[in-house]
């Protein structure tokens, strides 16, 4: 099905996952859609190799991890977590060679953790991997306290984005 990208996330700037000045970075965009799940767009490159060719599995957990724990901000804007549970199946191999997407979204919700699930899809739609992952909320001035409280690490995503997209 298509659905509408109703917002884009903003991004860091040294995160593994999302980092724009962090070189190792997959430089993944994350797209709100209209059916409140989060997608995640990443650009792998050889650095992500595990087999030739085949990204590698802890890259694809962290892919999963993230696009997860951002999928909190659809339901609650400003919420943040840190992981305390990450389980993954690997279902095929992801090649290194194309754009990788991730969709997710949150499955529970309470005052103190929430979970959600998450898919690797290739381009063909098949699913190369899911997720199940749970979060302990915790509030950024907490998470960014060692970098003096520094918001300015966060930063609009300035790069084209879909209008919609498919899976
Ligand atoms: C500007 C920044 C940019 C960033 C870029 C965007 C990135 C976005 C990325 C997002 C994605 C990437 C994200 C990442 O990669 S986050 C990085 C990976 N994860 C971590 O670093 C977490 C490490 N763990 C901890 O820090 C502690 O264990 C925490 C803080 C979680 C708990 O601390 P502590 O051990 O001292 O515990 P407490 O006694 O104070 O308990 C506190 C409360 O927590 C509840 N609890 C604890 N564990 C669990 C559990 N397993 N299931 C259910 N609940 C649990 C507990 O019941 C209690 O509630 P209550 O009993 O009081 O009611």
């Amino acid at each position: 099905m298509k659905y509408k990208v109703k917002r884009k996330q903003q991004v860091s700037k040294g995160c593994f996952i999302c980092g724009t000045e962090n070189h190792e970075s997959l430089k993944t965009k994350f797209y709100e859609l209209e059916n409140n799940e989060l997608m995640s767009i990443s650009t792998p490159t050889p650095t992500h190799q595990s087999y030739p060719d085949r990204m590698h599995g802890g890259i694809i957990s962290a892919i999963l991890d993230e696009v997860i724990g951002r999928s909190i901000m659809i339901l609650e804007p400003g919420a943040w977590g840190v992981t305390v549970e990450l389980n993954i199946k690997y279902k095929k191999p992801v090649p290194l060679s194309k754009q990788v997407k991730a969709t997710a979204r949150i499955t529970r919700n309470t005052r103190l953790i929430f979970e959600g699930t998450g898919e690797i899809l290739l381009e063909d739609g098949t699913v190369a991997a899911t997720a199940y992952a749970k979060y302990v909320k915790m509030p950024i001035e907490k998470l960014i306290q060692d970098t003096g409280g520094d918001m300015s690490l966060m930063i609009d995503d300035e790069t084209p984005s879909p209008e919609e997209v498919e899976y």
